[in-house]
């Protein structure tokens, strides 16, 4: 069964456009919940463009489901708002601080030795440790080197070429899974998800335990409403 953790980063775009607090992120999560999200998914980062650090601390007091933070611990703040709030699983992204958005994965084998500390440390804590990688084997091994749970291929590459030639977009992804399955990770993925493509990486890759969808899922809600779009994407992954 692949989770549906839906990143609600774009609710907090929303809200910080006009300086208060509608819609409110705490809501619109407990509604995902509702509406079936199997998780929900943050990305505060150090601009706090979208969902801040307040956020945080109020959503971990009410998310029911999986509760999943992305971001960068090279920012020691990151790591402390982390560990502060003891997620089900944290997701360790190799941001640049000026990045419109993730662009790109750990580079695993360069930086073993940081990640394998950071991983330590938050396993340490009872966190989940889950590392934003590219759709390459090498870079799959490395996480698993470090000591990660999982891996979570970066997926924009494959929706970025999806339309073109399914079969090749998925080719490289598929790859990687099945390496990370032989090494014993578990395996998410993430960026850049929709309706069109997700049905057919859940087919080519069926042991994926979760995807995080945040941008697609929450355009597609102002068209479909925000309960119909989850199920929609949640009968993607049957
Ligand atoms: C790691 C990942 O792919 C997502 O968290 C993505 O970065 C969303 O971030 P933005 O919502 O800031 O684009
Ligand atoms: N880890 C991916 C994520 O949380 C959402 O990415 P996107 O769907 O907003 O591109």
């Amino acid at each position: 069964m692949t989770r549906l953790s839906v990143n609600i980063n774009k609710i907090a775009t929303l809200r910080n456009s006009r300086g208060g607090d509608n819609p409110n992120v705490v809501k619109v999560a407990l509604d995902c919940e509702r509406f079936g999200a199997e998780g929900i998914t943050v990305h505060p980062r150090p601009d706090e463009r979208h969902i801040r650090y307040q956020d945080v601390y109020d959503l971990k007091k009410v998310v029911t489901t999986e509760f999943n933070i992305e971001g960068n611990p090279a920012e020691r703040k990151f790591v402390d708002l982390v560990l502060a709030n003891l997620p089900a699983q944290v997701t360790l992204v190799p941001d640049t601080l000026n990045a419109i958005t993730s662009n790109a994965g750990w580079d695993t084998l360069t930086y073993r030795a940081q990640l394998t500390d950071l991983v330590a440390e938050f396993k340490e804590a009872g966190i989940r440790v889950s590392v934003f990688v590219d759709a390459d084997e090498a870079m799959v091994e490395g996480a698993k080197v470090c000591g990660a749970d999982r891996v979570e291929l970066y997926t924009e590459p494959y929706a970025l070429h999806f339309y073109e030639n399914p079969e090749k977009a998925v080719e490289p992804f598929v790859r990687a899974a099945e390496v990370a399955r032989q090494v014993g990770l578990g395996l998410n993925a993430g960026h850049d998800l929709s309706l069109d493509n997700l049905r057919f990486l859940r087919k080519n890759i069926p042991w994926l335990d979760e995807v995080s969808i945040g941008h697609a899922l929450i355009s597609d809600a102002l068209y479909f409403g925000l309960e119909n779009t989850i199920q929609m994407y949640l009968r993607e992954l049957e």
